[in-house]
């Protein structure tokens, strides 16, 4: 491995040695075991389309889909508006969704709800591409009071966390630490 790039493999061991676990992997495996259970009680019968939030939605897609055993189609779109930084700026759409929405009910899956800002102008793309019914589900709401839409909350939640930078299960940490099966924030972030 070049020298730069095990610099960088240490300084991410080094962040991840001084985080603070905040929820661990039992606690974040009974939120999936929930969300798919609420989801399955509301969607069991509606052929969804699932859409998976690249990159962040993917852990918690994956963790979602073992859990629903009911019909339904799986594609992916990626909006990022943070771009490994840890502060969001403005949404930047890359990928669209290849399934059409028309007259379909929606299921979009991220990691987390922040400020609200990328799931609110994925849920009004959805509504502009005609799907019938929209939804969403989030493994984390952050509670704090600078949502972009005062009192926005997904229609499924796994887990509310305090206001603090995370990483682990889907959220990244200046890309790194997706990867993790429970949930961190670094100290003093
Ligand atoms: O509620 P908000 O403040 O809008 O933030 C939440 C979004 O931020 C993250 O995505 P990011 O833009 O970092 O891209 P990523 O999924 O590739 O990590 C996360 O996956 C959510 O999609
Ligand atoms: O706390 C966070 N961690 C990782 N990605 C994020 N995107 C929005 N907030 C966060």
């Amino acid at each position: 491995m070049n020298e730069q790039l095990d610099a960088e493999r240490q300084r991410i061991c080094q962040v991840l040695a001084d985080s603070d676990c905040l929820v661990n992997e039992a606690a974040v495996n009974q939120a999936f075991d929930q969300l798919a259970q609420a989801i399955t009680n509301d969607l069991a019968s509606a052929m969804p389309v699932v859409y998976c939030v690249m990159n962040g939605g993917l852990f918690a897609t994956a963790e979602l889909l073992k859990r629903l055993s009911f019909p339904l189609e799986v594609d992916y779109m990626q909006a990022s508006r943070y771009r490994r930084q840890t502060t969001g700026g403005e949404l930047n759409w890359r990928v669209s969704p290849e399934i059409s929405m028309q007259g379909r009910h929606v299921l979009i899956v991220d990691d987390i709800l922040d400020e609200g800002a990328t799931l609110a102008a994925i849920l009004d793309h959805c509504r502009a591409q005609g799907a019938i019914d929209v939804r969403c589900a989030v493994l984390v709401d952050k509670v704090h009071d600078r949502k972009a839409m005062p009192g926005f909350k997904a229609n499924y939640t796994g887990l509310e966390v305090e206001d603090r930078y995370l990483f682990g299960c889907g959220m990244d940490y200046q890309g790194y630490l997706r990867n993790l099966p429970a949930i961190y924030a670094p100290k003093g972030l």
